[in-house]
């Protein structure tokens, strides 16, 4: 299925990380509507390729979310470009992007290119420490980027990104009230069918990523869940 705004649930495979070929063959064939390989740390070109050559022997479509320009490469469905709203540094907004797109502008296919506006919402996450995000933020902030993210800057993607705990899922659905466009992606802790259940309603569509290293059978079962 390659049209994103069906996509209820995503698995998020970091090439950091080992995955046997029992796990990763289940979690392709788990009927996830979708695979991003994506991490904050030790994202290298070798590691993103080994990795892309393994899911490829599968048919779910694979999306490369660009953490560094070193290790970007061709052969992948999608590109999902991070751009961190609630970053203090401009350069994880849009300097990284600038310089980019000043190299590679040119020989890009923007039909494959989808941007995703983060606000990062966990504090002591990687993703937050390098982008040195601010994540004191009040529900009228982070629904006040949603609304910068769809009508100011008409972003097909806004990611609520709580990685490595367990977000608020009263905030999660204020955010979703008040997108009307842009597909509200929520990640982070995700780890049991209940609350992949209850943030599937909440979101449009949900990311698992680091319970499929620490539990399999629970991160199969949040697919079912999510798809109820
Ligand atoms: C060959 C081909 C297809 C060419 C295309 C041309 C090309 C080079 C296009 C690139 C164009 C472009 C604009 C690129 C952007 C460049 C860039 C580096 C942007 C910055 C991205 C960014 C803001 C990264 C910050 C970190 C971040 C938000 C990462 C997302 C992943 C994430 C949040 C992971 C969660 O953390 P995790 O690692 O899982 O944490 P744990 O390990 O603790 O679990
Ligand atoms: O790894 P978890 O905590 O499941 O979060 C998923 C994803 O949002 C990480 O970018
Ligand atoms: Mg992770």
């Amino acid at each position: 299925m390659y049209d994103i705004r069906q996509w209820r649930h995503v698995f998020k495979l970091d090439p950091n990380k080992e995955i046997s070929d029992e796990h990763l063959e289940l979690i392709c064939e788990s009927g996830t509507d979708a695979v991003i390989v994506g991490g904050t740390d030790g994202v290298t070109l070798e590691n993103v390729l080994e990795l892309l050559a393994r899911i490829r022997r599968f048919q779910v479509p694979c999306v490369l979310e660009i953490s560094n320009l070193e290790s970007v490469t061709p052969g992948f469905d999608f590109y999902f470009i991070p751009t961190v709203l609630n970053s203090r540094d401009k350069k994880w907004i849009i300097d990284l992007h600038h310089g980019a797109i000043k190299q590679f502008g040119d020989m890009m296919n923007w039909d494959e290119i989808c941007m995703e506006g983060y606000c990062i919402l966990h504090k002591d996450c990687k993703a937050a420490m390098l982008t040195d995000a601010n994540t004191e933020l009040e529900e009228d902030d982070v629904v006040a980027y949603a609304l910068i993210a769809e009508h100011m800057y008409r972003l097909p993607i806004f990611y609520l990104e709580y990685s490595g705990s367990y977000g608020n899922p009263r905030l999660v659905q204020r955010v979703k009230q008040a997108l009307k466009q842009t597909q509200l992606f929520y990640g982070g802790g995700i780890a049991t069918e209940a609350q992949a259940a209850e943030m599937a309603q909440c979101a449009d569509t949900i990311v698992v990523g680091n319970v499929i290293y620490e539990d399999i059978h629970k991160a199969l079962a949040t697919v079912k869940a999510a798809k109820r």
